[in-house]
């Protein structure tokens, strides 16, 4: 490229450069004046809320003023945050002002467009940058020089794009550009994939490619699936979609109607920087796990990490296929037909107690309930049944009310506590006002039995699900075992445990007998690492967002959790459990994480790794060391993560499970500087780092060290997706060490996709 062109172009971004810092010094000269009214108005608040409050009247008018100037401060707040914001935005800007360039011929008129993350226009309205979300700024991923054609909201658009540029701009300089026919040339993500990994992930809207692009930009579908390899952008296609749609239904949808469930809460962390770096807000985020938690308060529900643990330990046939059944469409089926026939017969309830004695005895609910129509639905018949309980209890609220130990305890009540109970009330007369403070005395009192009400305590969902069990057994289980399992899944609820294969049948039968559950808010439900999902999850998940659009990704081959005894043929399986939803299936194979070596080395494990394409960045072949014992094998890991330390700032030893990280660390951790992960730690420190594999889902590291790729831990034919997992969270470097036997799965692969080294004691000292 001609070096005048050049010039031209770091001349044009030294004034759209010019015109972001006069920008942002106006958006900051606002921010400056909407703090100080945030606190003149704080100030404000605190005087106002001096009134006088012992008159009623005073009190209504104190209360209306406190309202005004909460809202206030509110609203300021809110726009103090607005303009911060955008001087955040400016600033990134200022940096890196945009990536591409496109020149385009609309019937005979010529335009060039300049991209970047966000959109600037000048004082004259002039677009300097469109928006990497704006219609026209499509073209730049999607298309080819040539004919090419974009979605505008009033139809299809044809132009000619006559040129495609890409920047690469730094501190304001540019680093590098180049004039490209492809989607987004490889130059550019060479050298963006070649930079060491950071505490968080990083943007890509610079370098999105043309299939990526086509999982952002879609609208149209109910369920978009995404089966993508490691390392494809699964994860970083759905948050710049998230961003995406935000922007594109900016009025109809906010961050907080969009949830993600992701594989852990390190993974959580790892991503929350990329929608604020486009401008955006977070949308919700959540594990499985978490969400279950909150569902069964008071409860200890397994997490797939302690099942995962348990399962290592032993995990007998009968017991896998009871599980498979659990966590099938057949049995969440079998729940549905089960709620059905409740006509024929009552509910499990359980007595309300108050002070240790039952106030709504289960005879009573039993009553009101068998007392309904039997064609009502089993959710309005418990409705009503609930409804006629508040209806009683609010009746006895009345009685007691008049009884004289309340009428007493209301002249015993200070001035304090008086006025608390009448705040914000006007009276007719002095009677009515006594009336409604011995009214809210005795609701004060009987407020565990609301609570108990409005929870839904009132009845016995775990029994209930005892009897479903009772009727739900398959043919090919023998009673006797079926009938071992239902006594143990009831004498784990009686100390509090809920299995996870149980976890989500039990929620859609309470949820199917309650009509609660279901939040009806939520637009977009996003869930990554779809293939550690069992069917029932997923299928609760949709009854419990029934208004959300899925969008689903995963990769069989990293089916970590389940692979030893679970065919993971999620696409079919999806199929199946939403045949009503307009599917939209993407399928990624190139692999962007890691250097060619890494990639080519983990694609040999599975049998249909052909199909995986690695992006071509060069890098040294992974190592292989097979160490004769267990203490030879701990000196080589120490000694290569403390070289690999020198060049890359995160070095990560995975283990396989959590045992295995807790035993290398208690043996390493007197005499280095290593730290172990737990399900508990929520950010990623730089150093020598112990996880186990499953903690490490969804995450990537300049360089990993597999910890005991042997024999006895990878044996199995299951284990490959594992070991696949493993080696493909490997961006620059990937070392494995073997103790003893080395795994098969290592041995059957090609010796020239690594290096074997056998290692003997002296050399591990050395
Ligand atoms: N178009 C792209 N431009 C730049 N970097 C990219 C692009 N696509 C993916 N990457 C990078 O590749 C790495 C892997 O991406 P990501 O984590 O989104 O993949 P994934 O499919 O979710 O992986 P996995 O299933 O292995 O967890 C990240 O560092 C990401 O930034």
């Amino acid at each position: 490229m001609e070096k005048s062109e050049r010039t031209q172009e770091q001349n044009r971004v030294n004034h759209v450069r010019t015109q972001i810092k006069k920008q942002l010094a106006e958006t900051k000269a606002q921010l400056d004046l909407a703090h100080k009214e945030t606190h003149k108005i704080e100030l404000n608040y605190g005087d106002n809320t001096k009134v006088n409050v012992t008159e009623v009247d005073d009190q209504m008018e104190t209360n209306a003023a406190v309202q005004q100037q909460k809202d206030l401060v509110a609203s300021a707040v809110e726009t103090e945050k607005i303009l911060q914001n955008q001087a955040t935005l400016y600033e990134a800007l200022s940096d890196s002002p945009y990536f591409g360039r496109i020149d385009i011929d609309e019937e005979g008129e010529k335009d060039t467009l300049y991209i970047g993350t966000a959109t600037l226009q000048d004082e004259d309205d002039n677009f300097l940058i469109y928006d990497w979300r704006a219609p026209i700024s499509s073209i730049y991923y999607n298309g080819t020089l040539g004919s090419v054609t974009y979605d505008t909201p009033v139809g299809r658009q044809q132009v000619t794009l006559e040129k495609k540029r890409q920047f690469l701009i730094e501190h304001g300089q540019i680093q590098n550009m180049f004039d490209t026919n492809e989607t987004v040339g490889d130059e550019i993500l060479q050298s963006v994939l070649g930079q060491q990994n950071d505490e968080h992930m990083r943007n890509i809207v610079a370098t999105i490619q043309k299939e990526q692009n086509d999982i952002i930009r879609n609208t149209n579908a109910d369920l978009l699936v995404v089966q993508g390899v490691a390392g494809s952008g699964k994860t970083s296609a759905i948050l710049q979609r998230i961003a995406y749609l935000l922007y594109h239904s900016r009025s109809q949808l906010n961050a907080d109607q969009i949830i993600l469930f992701s594989p852990n809460r390190l993974f959580s962390n790892y991503i929350s920087e990329v929608l604020p770096s486009l401008g955006e807000k977070n949308m919700r985020q959540v594990t499985l796990a978490e969400f279950l938690d909150q569902r069964f308060s008071g409860l200890a529900v397994e997490t797939l990490f302690d099942r995962f643990e348990k399962d290592q330990q032993s995990l007998p046939e009968l017991a896998q296929e009871i599980r498979r059944y659990k966590e099938s469409p057949d049995f969440m089926a079998a729940i549905k037909t089960y709620v059905k026939q409740t006509d024929e017969r009552s509910l499990a309830f359980s007595s309300v107690y108050y002070n240790g004695k039952p106030f709504f005895t289960k005879a009573e609910i039993q009553a009101i309930y068998l007392d309904l129509p039997k064609l009502m639905l089993p959710r309005d018949k418990f409705l009503q049944t609930k409804n006629t309980l508040i209806k009683r209890l609010k009746r006895r609220i009345r009685t007691d009310a008049r009884a004289d130990d309340v009428q007493e305890a209301v002249s015993l009540l200070d001035d304090y506590q008086y006025q608390d109970l009448v705040a914000g009330r006007h009276f007719r007369s002095g009677d009515e006002e006594i009336n409604y403070v011995a009214r809210a005395l005795v609701r004060k009192r009987y407020e565990v039995i609301y609570d108990a009400l409005y929870n839904d305590y009132f009845m016995d969902l775990y029994a209930e699900y005892g009897h479903f069990l009772a009727t739900a057994r398959p043919e090919t289980i023998e009673p006797s075992v079926w009938q071992t399992m239902v006594t143990q899944v009831q004498n784990d609820i009686e100390a509090h445990k809920i299995h996870l294969e149980d976890a989500a049948p039990i929620l859609y039968l309470r949820d199917l007998l309650t009509g609660s559950g279901q939040n009806h808010s939520m637009q977009y439900l996003f869930v990554d690492e779809m293939q550690d999902y069992a069917p029932a999850q997923l299928i609760y998940l949709k009854h419990a967002f029934p208004r959300a659009k899925l969008t689903l990704l995963g990769d069989s081959a990293q089916d970590v959790f389940t692979a030893d005894y679970n065919p993971s043929d999620f696409i079919h399986t999806i199929e199946t459990i939403f045949p009503h939803d307009r599917l939209a299936l993407f399928t990624l194979l190139k692999s962007y994480r890691s250097t060619k070596p890494i990639t080519d080395f983990a694609k040999a494990m599975l049998p249909d790794g052909d199909q995986i394409q690695a992006f071509s960045r060069d890098g040294h072949k992974p190592n292989y060391y097979l160490c004769p014992d267990q203490a030879t094998a701990t000196q080589k890991v120490i000694q290569l993560a403390s070289k690999l330390l020198v060049d890359q700032p995160t070095v990560a030893i995975l283990t396989k499970t959590e045992q295995a990280a807790n035993h290398l660390f208690a043996t390493l951790k007197t005499d280095h500087d290593v730290t172990l992960m737990t399900d508990r730690d929520r950010s990623i420190p730089h150093g020598i780092l112990i996880i186990p594999i499953y903690l490490a889902k969804g995450l990537e590291f300049d360089a990993v060290i597999g910890y005991d790729i042997s024999a006895k831990t990878y044996g199995h034919s299951g284990d490959r997706d594992i070991l696949y997992t493993l080696a493909s969270r490997a961006m620059h470097n990937l070392e494995l060490i073997g103790i003893d036997v080395p795994s098969p799965i290592i041995k059957t692969l090609d010796a020239n996709l690594f290096h074997w080294h056998d290692i003997d004691p002296v050399t591990a000292k050395a």
